[in-house]
């Protein structure tokens, strides 16, 4: 069964979630305009995929110039020198302005090909072939692409929309366990900040997920769509409610960038920044201290972890927190948190809370 969520808006796409769906070369060829297709894959994901996506193109469309560029795989391929790279292929291809890009991998690949895109000859169509769950629930998703620097992340970037997204699900068989966890913190931070309900069916259905049992995330992954699809749908450029999705980033990126990009993955990240956020709002008198002991215990049991990790000066990530993209005017901003399924962006946040509220 395909599962179907519709994004909204200006310019509005399709997100398709199932089994198999990379197979299906009409369905992917149908929205490469030109005759160039330039798949851009990582270097656990090529090898497992690309050349399946080429084909299929391929016999959908002879008449089409397929090309795949595999970059390293992780967190430090995000980059200014990747991403160059990647525009001199586009030249290198002859990619002209009806050209496609089809980032097929996780959400490094996604944001650093949707960049790509965004950027070549001032924006090419880009499809995203999600392949992590992280990516299926929420990077896929929306727009946002970017590079990091070494200051911080995702500091270099562009709204671009994909033309669609195609989650198969099938390869979700390959991805390794710390990455499904990875992206179970994405699926929680739904339930967090919008749908008390989802955050229940998340603890009743935790071992299922753990699992992989395939009915079972793919509901996660439709749903965690769904949500993200009505607040991108209304707010594309992040001007007011879209914030909220940055639920316990401030604190994640502080410690991914702290880090090198070389220690927690972005997902378990994320999962200590929501405890730290919602450690914070407790401290500010807005959630009380049982949420937020819930929420470390649900994303302990999804094998997440929940504290930030030894060694790291919390001056140094507080310092980081003022490239923050939600800090205004020298001043932090943070999503905070009224307990499940309520959350709300709070500006003028002393560095001294912040600070206690690393743990
Ligand atoms: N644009 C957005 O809205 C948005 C949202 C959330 C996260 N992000 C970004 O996404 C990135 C994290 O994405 P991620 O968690 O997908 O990490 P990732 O892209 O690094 O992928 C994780 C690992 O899994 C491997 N992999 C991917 N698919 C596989 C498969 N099917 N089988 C086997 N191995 C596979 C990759 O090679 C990599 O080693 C971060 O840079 C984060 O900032 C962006
Ligand atoms: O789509 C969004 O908006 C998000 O904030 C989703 C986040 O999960 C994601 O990590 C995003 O890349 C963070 O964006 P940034 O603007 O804080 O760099
Ligand atoms: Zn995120």
């Amino acid at each position: 069964m395909t599962r179907i969520v519709d994004v909204g808006g200006h310019a509005p796409y399709r997100i398709a979630i199932g089994d198999g769906l990379l197979s299906d070369g009409a369905a992917l060829a149908s929205h490469v305009r030109g005759r160039h297709a330039m798949i851009v894959s990582d270097a656990h994901v090529t090898p497992l995929y690309a050349r399946g996506v080429a084909d299929a193109l391929q016999a959908a469309n002879p008449g089409l110039r397929c090309m795949v560029t595999c970059i390293p795989a992780g967190e430090s391929a995000k980059s200014l020198d990747r991403f160059a790279e990647l525009l001199r292929e586009l030249a290198d291809f002859g990619a002209t302005r009806d050209a496609c890009v089809f980032a097929l991998g996780g959400g490094v690949v996604g944001d650093l090909a949707g960049f790509a895109a965004a950027c070549w000859m001032r924006g090419i169509d880009c499809v995203q072939l999600p392949t992590t769950l992280l990516a299926m629930v929420d990077s896929s998703v929306g727009g946002k692409t970017a590079v990091d620097l070494p200051q911080g992340k995702n500091l270099v970037g562009a709204f671009h929309l994909p033309r669609a997204v195609f989650a198969d699900t099938a390869t979700l068989r390959t991805l390794p366990d710390r990455e499904l966890r990875a992206g179970l913190a994405e699926v929680v931070k739904y339930g967090a900040i919008r749908d008390a309900a989802f955050l229940d069916w998340i603890e009743t259905h935790a071992d299922a997920l753990l699992a992989r049992d395939a009915d079972t995330l793919a509901e996660a992954i439709a749903r965690s769509c769904a949500h993200k699809a009505a607040i991108v749908e209304r707010d594309p450029f992040e001007r007011g409610e879209r914030a909220l999705l940055n639920f316990g980033h401030t604190f994640a990126h502080a410690i991914e960038t702290e880090q090198g990009y070389g220690g927690l993955n972005h997902g378990e990240a994320v999962a200590v920044g929501m405890v730290c956020a919602a450690r914070l709002s407790a401290r500010l008198g807005m959630a009380v201290a049982d949420d937020t002991q819930r929420l470390a215990a649900l994303l302990r049991r999804l094998g997440l972890p929940v504290d930030v990790p030894a060694g790291l000066d919390p001056a140094a990530l507080v310092a980081h927190m003022r490239l923050d993209k939600k800090a205004i005017a020298g001043r932090l901003r943070f999503v905070l948190w009224s307990g499940a399924g309520a959350a709300q962006v709070v500006p003028d946040v002393a560095e001294a809370e912040a600070l206690a509220a690393l743990g």
